[in-house]
């Protein structure tokens, strides 16, 4: 078999490495599943193209070892699925169509969007595998194994990603190695492709030439593989700005309060920073539109923060943050902003100062960010720098005292408490019952509609505490003076 011919002849020690894993995680993924059970999703991209040749490899040896046979390959028995797209460049749907004739591929051409074109495929077809191309750089590896099923959402099967661990050298070690046909915008400066509208060639390729005409060199000469999707124009680009910009157009910003922490949940741990939290933003003109408490799990997150994001001005997330297993928050908004994490140097230099001598290996795990959104807040009084992410800032804080010092060098470093006018606010405590007060109560929020009331009781039977909240003092006063003249004089007790 050529390919693995080629690699065992090449004196690239790492490429034959990497080769040997993903030959290993196909043989196994073909001792699980019958061969009626797998499919392979190929797009014509590199990463798929080098999945292409794996497969024809690990299906070969798979088979060889079964039957001890040395025959060749004639055809590929993998069902192969495109998901073709009117925005695919003519290169890339070109190249997908020859390589599936070069290779003896059926082609199953799928016109719908990846959601939909999977529920049908699974319905007609008894597929519980598919073969991916997803490498770890890829926004959406976030999270995955090199045996993942599918998201929660996402028709059930096994997303098998044998090139999880390659990198953009390994994958252009093994094509040049292996001397196989990729396509050919590879060799005009496109070093990742998605579609034509937010593909352009990697401006890191460019060559300066006296023509008019841009140039480009291949992708194969891109020397830092973390720049290979420079030429994606970002998807995000309407993504709301930072609080202090124009993103605002209510008069109170609204914060959205996240915990991440399974011990929260199961009533392991008390949530004592929410309470915290809660209340620092309020003492400062803001208004908490949510709290939420999320299990450990990427998905989880990245739903969240993305549903938070678009809604409030500021998210605030803490719990699950570090080296740990169970430590995804950082990933989970990474995949909500629909990039990758990414080594960030100036992170790492921070913690290498505090714990390099704990350090293990040669990359520091934690210092992974979400790559190009992430601004690193620092302080003299903080021994590592606060991590902002857009509208998202992620705490490190584990207790309360913690986050007292976080929360005073956020409101130094940022607009947070400058950029909103405060509420003034009054409460009143009365022993009257809830029925009476229930109907003036919504008689004055008529009359006094910029006044927010808000009612609770510390027990069922004990006295009611109305809070009155405004921009205006005096508007408050006459909220009270109404509101004390439907009843008895004395039945409510300012408790400022
Ligand atoms: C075969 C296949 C399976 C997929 N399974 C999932 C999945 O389980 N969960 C998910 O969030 N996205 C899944 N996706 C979508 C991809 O993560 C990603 O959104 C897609 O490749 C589009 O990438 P792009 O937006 O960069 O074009 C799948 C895509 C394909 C082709
Ligand atoms: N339209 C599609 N049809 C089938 N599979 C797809 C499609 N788009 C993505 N995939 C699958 O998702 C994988 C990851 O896509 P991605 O765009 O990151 O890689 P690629 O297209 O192979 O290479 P490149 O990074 O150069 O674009 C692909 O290798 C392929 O398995
Ligand atoms: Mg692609």
């Amino acid at each position: 078999m050529e390919i693995d011919k080629a690699i065992g002849e090449c004196d690239d020690k790492r490429l034959k490495t990497k080769y040997n894993n993903a030959i290993f995680v196909i043989k196994r993924a073909l001792s699980l599943y019958s061969i009626e059970e797998v499919a392979f999703s190929f797009n014509g991209g590199k990463d798929s193209t080098v999945l292409l040749h794996l497969l024809r490899a690990g299906y070969f040896l798979h088979k060889k070892e079964l039957s001890s046979s040395n025959g060749g390959l004639s055809g590929f028995p993998v069902r192969t699925i495109y998901f073709e797209s009117p925005s695919a460049f003519t290169e890339i749907n070109a190249f997908t169509y020859d390589a599936a004739q070069t290779y003896g591929i059926q082609l199953d051409i799928i016109r719908q969007d990846f959601k939909s074109g999977l529920e049908a495929l699974l319905k007609a077809n008894p597929i519980r595998a598919i073969f991916l191309g997803v490498r770890i750089g890829d926004p959406t590896a976030v999270g995955q194994e090199q045996f993942s099923p599918s998201s929660p959402g996402w028709p059930p099967f096994m997303r098998v990603n044998p090139i999880l661990d390659w990198s953009y050298r390994d994958v252009w070690a093994f094509l040049l190695t292996c001397k196989v046909k990729y396509c050919s915008l590879y060799d005009q400066g496109y070093t990742s492709i998605g579609s034509i509208h937010d593909t352009v060639p990697n401006a890191l390729l460019s060559v300066n030439d006296t023509s008019s005409k841009e140039k480009f060199k291949p992708a194969y000469l891109l020397s830092d593989g973390r720049l290979e999707r420079a030429g994606r124009v970002k998807k995000n680009a309407a993504l709301k700005n930072d609080v202090g910009s124009d993103s605002q157009n209510h008069e109170v910003l609204l914060a959205s309060v996240i915990a991440v922490g399974d011990e929260i949940l199961s009533g392991t741990v008390e949530d004592q920073l929410g309470l915290s939290l809660c209340k620092k933003l309020t003492s400062v003109g803001w208004s908490v539109q949510q709290t939420s408490v999320l299990r450990n799990d990427i998905d989880s997150v990245s739903e969240e923060v993305d549903r938070q994001r678009s809604i409030c001005d500021m998210v605030f997330i803490y719990g699950g943050v570090g080296p740990l297993h169970s430590d995804v928050t950082l990933a989970g908004v990474a995949k909500a902003f629909g990039v990758r994490l990414a080594p960030d140097e100036e992170f790492e230099e921070y913690l290498r100062h505090l714990i390099s001598e704990q350090c293990t290996g040669d990359r520091n795990e934690m210092a992974q960010l979400p790559e190009g959104i992430t601004e690193l807040l620092h302080h003299e009084k903080l021994s590592v720098p606060l991590i902002k992410c857009r509208n998202v800032i992620v705490l490190a804080a584990t207790n309360t005292k913690e986050l007292e010092k976080e929360w005073e060098c956020l409101t130094e470093l940022t607009k947070l408490g400058g950029s909103t006018s405060l509420m003034e606010s009054k409460r009143l405590m009365t022993s009257l019952t809830d029925v009476e007060v229930a109907e003036p109560l919504s008689k004055l929020g008529l009359e006094f509609p910029d006044i927010y009331l808000g009612c609770y009781r510390k027990s069922r039977r004990g006295p009611i505490i109305i809070c009155l909240k405004g921009k205006d003092n005096a508007r408050i006063d006459s909220a009270v003076q109404a509101l004390c003249k439907k009843f008895k004089e004395g039945v409510f007790v300012d408790m400022k």
